[in-house]
């Protein structure tokens, strides 16, 4: 088979036509730079910023069309806002970030005025408790979660994960674990266990595929059972990977659960971190302190020459995170071998522990581990990372 080149994608995208239907969304002058790798497309797709809900159907319509072409073996295409020139950056959401100081030199020490927060009955045996967070879907957060529960381990940390994500489960596949879990007495549940990290999982008690239909209370019931009938054992941090979104059901989890912080994952176009603001909201309204932002799928790095492009708009989560005044906690890039071990059920963090994206995910664990110990007001014990 030839070559999948960049001219055919565009050729196929030609028929995709743009939001006023006169022309094609190439002839607008829409698609950005196209990248191929492993048979895989990748590009984003520059919309007006209002109209961003109005052109999903776009750009999966541009997604479905490259799919579709000979060859190809995937598609990753997002919408990027269009930045008028001189218009003023959004104003920043009031987020107040408790346990975060005002420092700049170390923005994890805790202010002394930080609100007292209601007491959540906690867990006996768990030290800690983090929630991986997104404002919306397909973001990168459970890749992230998995990630970052394994660097936390790798760096000598008992871990566990908590996958609330009920809706759509994915740590069973993240972390290649079949099979159900043991119940011992008193209804109390075994976590599952791989790379050395303990699992509890919606997907581990149906099938998937199984359509589940969630309504509220059920959702809840399910969560409190998963954090607190399940044999946890002693844990440094349990990393909660929360449902997409800042809904009731995420708002009511992020009361219940007694979490000492959060984690929001972005990626760096502007429509998704106007999504990330409001998870930042959210946690401020049930005073849970935020311990950062991690902008994933930050830049491109193509596997054959390992050069870098900045086709989404990189660096737009930082600059968020030090508008409104959260630590920036790092940027993730877009690369094949975090799709693909993630994928094959060995992440990136033990199938490279020495390569480059494991060292980003153990740097953004140091910081998070950092915060987590300010938030809780403990003194970090002395875990040495690279
Ligand atoms: N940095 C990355 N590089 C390459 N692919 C990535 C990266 N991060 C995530 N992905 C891929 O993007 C897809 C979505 O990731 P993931 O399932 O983690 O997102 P999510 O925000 O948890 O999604 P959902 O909202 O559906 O639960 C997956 O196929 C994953 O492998």
């Amino acid at each position: 088979m030839t070559e999948l080149t960049r001219d055919q994608v565009l050729e196929t995208l030609k028929t995709v036509r743009g939001p006023d239907l006169d022309r094609n969304i190439v002839e607008l002058g829409m698609v950005s730079d196209v990248f191929i790798s492993d048979a895989k497309v990748y590009f984003s797709i520059t919309v007006p910023a209002e109209r961003a809900n109005e052109l999903e159907p776009l750009r999966q319509a541009a997604e479905r069309a490259v799919k579709s072409m000979p060859g190809v073996k995937g598609a990753l295409v997002s919408l990027t806002a269009e930045k008028k020139p001189g218009a003023p950056s959004a104003a920043p959401a009031p987020v107040r970030v408790s346990g975060q100081g005002h420092s700049h030199t170390h923005p994890h020490a805790p202010a002394p005025s930080a609100p007292q927060r209601p007491a959540k009955q906690n867990i006996p045996g768990i030290a800690s408790i983090i929630a991986v967070a997104s404002g919306k879907g397909g973001v990168g957060k459970s890749t992230t979660a998995v990630n970052l529960a394994l660097a936390l381990k790798a760096n000598g940390l008992k871990v566990g994960i908590l996958d609330a994500d009920v809706y759509g489960p994915s740590m069973p596949r993240l972390l290649g674990i079949t099979g159900r879990p043991q119940q011992i007495e008193n209804r109390i549940i075994v976590p599952m266990e791989n790379y050395g990290i303990k699992v509890m999982s919606m997907g581990f008690l149906v099938d998937e595929g199984t359509a589940m239909i969630w309504r509220g209370p059920m959702v809840q019931s399910a969560l409190m059972q998963m954090l607190r009938e399940v044999a946890w054992g002693d844990l440094d941090v349990l990393v909660v990977d929360m449902p997409p979104g800042t809904g009731d059901a995420q708002l009511t989890m992020a009361q219940q659960v007694p979490l000492t912080g959060a984690v929001v994952v972005s990626t760096p176009q502007d429509l998704a971190l106007i999504d990330a603001r409001k998870g930042l909201n959210m946690f401020n309204k049930v005073e849970v302190p935020v311990l950062g932002i991690v902008e994933n799928m930050s830049y491109f790095i193509a596997p054959d020459t390992g050069a870098r492009y900045d086709i989404f708009g990189h660096g737009g989560a930082k600059a968020e995170a030090e508008r409104i005044g959260v630590p920036f906690l790092g940027e993730v890039p877009l690369t094949i071998a975090i799709r693909e071990t993630s994928d094959a059920g060995t992440p990136v963090v033990v199938s490279d522990p020495e390569g480059p994206q494991a060292k980003v995910y153990r740097q953004i664990a140091e910081k998070v581990w950092l915060g987590v110990q300010s938030a809780s007001g403990r003194v970090a014990p002395s875990i040495v990372f690279e």
